[in-house]
């Protein structure tokens, strides 16, 4: 899809896809065009060209009715009850009255805040309030879930409750896609990433793959009685601190990395006793930084 806000390009030529019980983060940094990705997917702005599939065939409105949208600018009512509102946006989904405040008990119980039915939204704490937002995208059972920033604001006890409701969701085969800046939170939940870069997908897919075919092979070692040896070897060391170093493989290692770590180790063995060999795993940030301009 792509999508231009006068000579702004909000989205070009992006393409990626969500898939059945798996949780997807949506990075990038500021501006970078995933809110208006998630617009799109739901149809508030139409893009310019390009489409959106569910399940093979292009969106309508009941499949589009059938989503679960968590909008970065919040949109509940302050002045209504907890049950009042789910209730509201469960008739706005088509379901009854009566099995709009069932699901939205459910739901205030699931999150915390069963006690709380009927209270006034805004005599909430503004991170409640964001579980009532949560709520009040998942009351007619969606079946994909679109989140923006969900976690933004959140105390981690929230942050934990929200991550278990999404999970379970993920878990009965919804499409769960959220976008965060909290990478840590995003490596710890995700499947699939998918990392736009000025309005471009710079990386997507299975969170490992990315990892495994972005970076440096690395492997952190401990030898006796010293690592400083390992710099005669011929091995690209990296840092050197004690009994401690820090090895990268050459790029092509990658072609039967097997075999390349086998002949590592074994050429650390031959010059000493090996205490410690593991692949260097890089975090998130360390992958966001790299494919982000
Ligand atoms: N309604 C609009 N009118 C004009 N420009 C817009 C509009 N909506 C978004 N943009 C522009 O499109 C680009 C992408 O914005 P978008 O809000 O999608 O980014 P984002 O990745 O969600 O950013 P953030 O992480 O800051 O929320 C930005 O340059 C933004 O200024």
């Amino acid at each position: 899809m792509t999508k231009r806000f006068g000579s702004t390009t909000a989205l070009d030529d992006v393409s990626f896809a969500v898939r059945p019980g798996r949780m997807t983060g949506f990075v990038g940094a500021n501006g970078a065009g995933k809110t208006t990705a998630m617009r799109v997917v739901l149809g508030v702005v139409p893009e310019d060209a390009g489409h959106v599939l569910w399940r093979g065939s292009p969106l309508d409105l009941t499949s589009r009715s059938s989503f679960g949208y968590m909008p970065e600018e919040r949109g509940l009512y302050p002045k209504m009850t907890l049950l009042e509102q789910l209730a509201f946006f469960a008739r706005l989904h088509g379901l009854g009255s009566e099995e709009g405040r069932r699901r939205g008990r459910e739901l205030l119980q699931e999150l915390g805040l069963g006690d709380r039915e009927g209270d006034r939204l805004e005599s909430l704490s503004l991170g409640n309030q964001q579980r009532v937002q949560i709520a009040a995208a998942l009351v007619h059972e969606p079946e994909l879930l679109v989140l923006d920033e969900p976690f933004s604001g959140l105390d981690p006890l929230a942050v934990d409750a929200m991550a278990a409701m999404l999970r379970r969701r993920a878990a009965a085969g919804v499409p769960v896609l959220f976008s965060s800046h909290q990478l840590d939170l995003v490596e710890r939940l995700c499947d699939d990433l998918v990392v736009l870069d000025h309005g471009r997908v710079v990386a997507a897919g299975p969170a490992d793959d990315i990892r495994r075919d972005r970076t440096p092979l690395r492997y952190r070692v401990v030898v006796e009685p010293d690592a400083g040896f390992l710099r005669e070897e011929g091995l690209r060391v990296l840092d050197v601190d004690g009994a401690r170093a820090l090895i990268e493989l050459e790029p092509e290692a990658a072609g039967d990395l097997v075999a390349a770590e086998q002949r590592l180790l074994a050429r650390l063995t031959r010059a000493g006793a090996v205490r410690e060999f593991r692949p260097v795993v890089p975090t998130l940030s360390e992958i966001f930084r790299e494919v982000v301009r």
